[in-house]
């Protein structure tokens, strides 16, 4: 095993990986609840590298969608979907027949930090369980995981403490941190700095900004002047329905649609 690297080299993306233009895919996609239709038919390619936010009001389905591209919506009873979904050219059901290696490769952090009661140190290796690491190994994915989330200089005297005794802002980096010592190809964000305070969601806007230049990320922000500093590429979502995407600039420029621009650019920029 060798010890993660990322961010020190040009990429960490197995070959397979390098040969694909998108890292996630979407077809003719359509998800639902029950019988009720939730996203209705979008199509999605978003690039191997880059920060994708998400966007739109409440209920637009931007969750849902983030919540398919792992599987994580296999575990809700009633969501099922229909259409394509591919993650790093393969599709998400028939290509990976585990879901597990589907998750180690798309990893996903919530709006709620959710830690294992148990320590800092077991909680960032709690992903690498099944591999055999010296504790030399250990201990060194550890550090770097917590020095890649922000959070080393904070924990390292207390790295057999528990988890659940961090405060949220720094359980929601620890849960990065676990999550990117796994090294993923693609981060799925669901409002991670929603219930945070400003110094550390600073800290994760910046981190996300630089994963952003080796991996994927897609991440669901309500926070529009965040998506305006961090994003690459914006997705605007409304009632389950595309209305408008594109690079950063143009989305934040008058060139974007009406709509795009009352959501974004007018009545609710905080910048
Ligand atoms: N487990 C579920 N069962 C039934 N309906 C659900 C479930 N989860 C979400 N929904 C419904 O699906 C719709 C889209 O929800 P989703 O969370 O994807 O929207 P969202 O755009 O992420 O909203 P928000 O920004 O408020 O988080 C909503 O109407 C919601 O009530």
């Amino acid at each position: 095993m060798n010890i993660p690297n990322l961010l020190l080299v040009s990429s960490n993306q197995s070959s397979d990986v390098d040969v694909q233009s998108h890292s996630i895919r979407l077809d003719g996609f359509s998800a639902y609840y029950g019988k009720n239709c939730i996203v209705s038919d979008i199509n999605l390619k978003l690039p191997i590298k880059g920060v994708t936010c998400l966007v739109g009001p409440s209920g637009a389905g931007k969750s849902t969608i983030l919540r398919w591209l792992n599987r994580i919506n296999e575990e809700t009873e009633s969501a099922s979907f229909s259409g394509t979904v591919k993650v790093l050219g393969r599709d998400i059901m028939s290509g990976y027949p585990d879901v597990t290696e589907l998750r180690r490769r798309v990893g996903m952090v919530f709006q709620q930090p959710c830690v294992f009661p148990c320590s800092i140190y077991d909680n960032i290796l709690m992903g690498l369980r099944t591999q055999k690491l010296s504790k030399a190994q250990a201990r060194d994915i550890v550090e770097h995981g917590l020095k890649l989330a922000s959070l080393w200089d904070e924990v390292s005297n207390r790295l057999e403490g528990r988890a659940d005794s961090l405060s949220l802002g720094q359980q929601q980096r620890l849960c990065l941190a676990r999550a990117l010592v796994l090294e993923p190809d693609v981060l799925l964000l669901d409002e991670p700095t929603a219930s945070i305070d400003p110094i550390s969601s600073h800290a994760i806007e910046e981190l996300v900004i630089s994963l952003g230049r080796k991996i994927s990320i897609v991440m669901v922000t309500h926070n529009i002047g965040q998506a305006k500093r961090i994003s690459d590429h914006v997705v605007f979502l409304c009632d389950g329905k595309i209305v408008e995407q594109g690079t950063r600039a143009h989305m934040f420029s008058p060139r974007c649609s009406a709509k795009t621009k009352t959501y974004i650019t007018e009545d609710f920029c905080d910048c």
